[in-house]
């Protein structure tokens, strides 16, 4: 049975949902499932904007059959090459062999690296600011390279001001019926998951997402259709985009504090909840504390994007960082955090390695995290006689934390 929605006058989402994929991209946890969405737009042409994954492929074509009925289809515009969207191209062509595939010249290059098929004869090539028209529909394309691949391309409708954004506003979690952002409880359900999709996903490109939002600033967007997660309409919009606008300048949106720690016996991790209540005690609020070794990274890295501060607590493990640490760190360098600050807590019984690795990574975040307080470097177990430490370093967080502006 085909399941499609009107989303605007001969506009369609044509798209699925899959609750059964444990991993995106075979690494990041999908508890509420993903949408692929995918668009139909009705007119004296016919254009399909995007594909999906091929878990659901079959109800994908009885979708967009069902909602062409007798007529072809004239066009099919790629505005992304990652395979969850283009499951089905060689499909559509053999079963429109006339259709025009609009993509820029990076879009066809990765066509010949990834299909067998030859379809250099249904070619579109567009450049920036292209347009087509569809009869009252009119198509327009924006290049957005590396949000978050090289080929990325928006598609705008200038008629309704539909714009198309490839993963851009994507979120994770299947749509349950309500496919609108204002239908839905979104801060409540949806922001963290929008939140850990951005930051894992996209955060490297925040110059790129930068780039693009100063292009469409004098577009008027009266629709914002990712290929995953919600559609924006309405006052929606400008909330989202404030999101992404914080999201890409790497600007907490919260102050406060995110405590990450590794930790085989427990001491490390009795140091950071010490910590902690003393943070508490000062007044800090809305804490979160995670074990590395337990917590996806992924959700990790989304409360980091949140907030201001963190605290990042390790022991040292074969004359190393403690490995699960090593990799999270390094995994938030090369998303380029920036402006954010971090105070260490270091633990060893022979010889310390683990302040040095964080340092070392840390520092390395060109520029982007700095280091506050003085780390603490704990022999095994914390003892009574080195609290006033840690009281140090609860008053540089503090002390750092008020100093921010709200
Ligand atoms: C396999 C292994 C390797 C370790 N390597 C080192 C080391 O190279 N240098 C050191 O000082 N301590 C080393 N340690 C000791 C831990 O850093 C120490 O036990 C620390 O207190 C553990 O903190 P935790 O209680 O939070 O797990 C090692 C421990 C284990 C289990």
């Amino acid at each position: 049975m085909h399941c499609v929605h009107e989303i605007s006058p001969n506009i369609y989402w044509v798209g699925g949902n899959d609750r059964r994929l444990e991993r995106f991209e075979n690494m990041f946890p999908l508890p509420n499932g993903v949408s692929y969405n995918s668009y139909l737009i009705m007119d004296e042409k016919t254009a399909l904007i995007d594909t999906v994954d091929e878990a659901i492929s079959a109800l994908y074509l009885e979708n967009v059959t069902h909602v062409l009925g007798s007529r072809k289809l004239d066009y099919l515009v790629i505005n992304h090459m990652e395979p969850d969207h283009c499951a089905n191209i060689e499909e559509i062509v053999r079963r429109f062999p006339e259709i025009q595939v609009i993509g820029n010249p990076k879009t066809f290059q990765y066509f010949r690296q990834y299909y067998s098929l030859d379809m250099s004869s249904n070619y579109l090539e567009v450049n920036e600011g292209q347009e087509i028209s569809l009869g009252e529909h009119t198509l327009r394309f924006y290049m957005a390279p590396m949000v978050h691949w090289p080929e990325v391309m928006f598609t705008y409708e200038i008629s309704k001001g539909v714009l198309f954004a490839a993963d851009a506003f994507g979120s994770f979690g299947a749509i349950s019926g309500n496919l609108f952002a204002d239908e839905v409880e979104f801060d409540n359900v949806f922001l963290d998951e929008a939140r850990r999709y951005y930051s894992n996903i996209v955060g490297r490109y925040g110059s790129q997402v930068q780039a693009i939002l100063k292009k469409l600033a004098g577009a008027e967007i009266n629709m914002l259709c990712s290929l995953h997660g919600l559609i924006w309409r309405g006052d929606k919009i400008p909330y989202i985009l404030d999101k992404y606008d914080k999201w890409s300048r790497y600007l907490p949106e919260k102050k406060g504090v995110v405590l990450i720690y590794a930790s085989m016996y427990g001491n490390t991790e009795n140091a950071m909840n010490a910590l902690a209540i003393k943070l508490s005690k000062r007044g800090v609020k809305d804490m979160r504390m995670y074990d590395v070794s337990k917590t996806h990274p992924s959700y990790i890295i989304s409360d980091i994007w949140k907030y201001s501060h963190m605290v990042i607590g390790s022991p040292t493990y074969n004359m190393h960082l403690y490995f699960v640490m090593d990799s999270l760190l390094r995994e938030l360098a090369v998303l380029g955090i920036k402006n954010r600050k971090a105070a260490l807590i270091g633990n060893h019984t022979w010889s310390s390695s683990a302040i040095k690795g964080m340092l070392e990574i840390v520092e390395g975040m060109k520029g982007g995290v700095e280091v506050i307080g003085t780390p603490l470097d704990i022999r095994s177990t914390l003892k009574p006689e080195r609290e006033p430490e840690l009281d140090e370093l609860a008053d540089a967080i503090y002390a750092s934390l008020i100093e921010l502006e709200d």
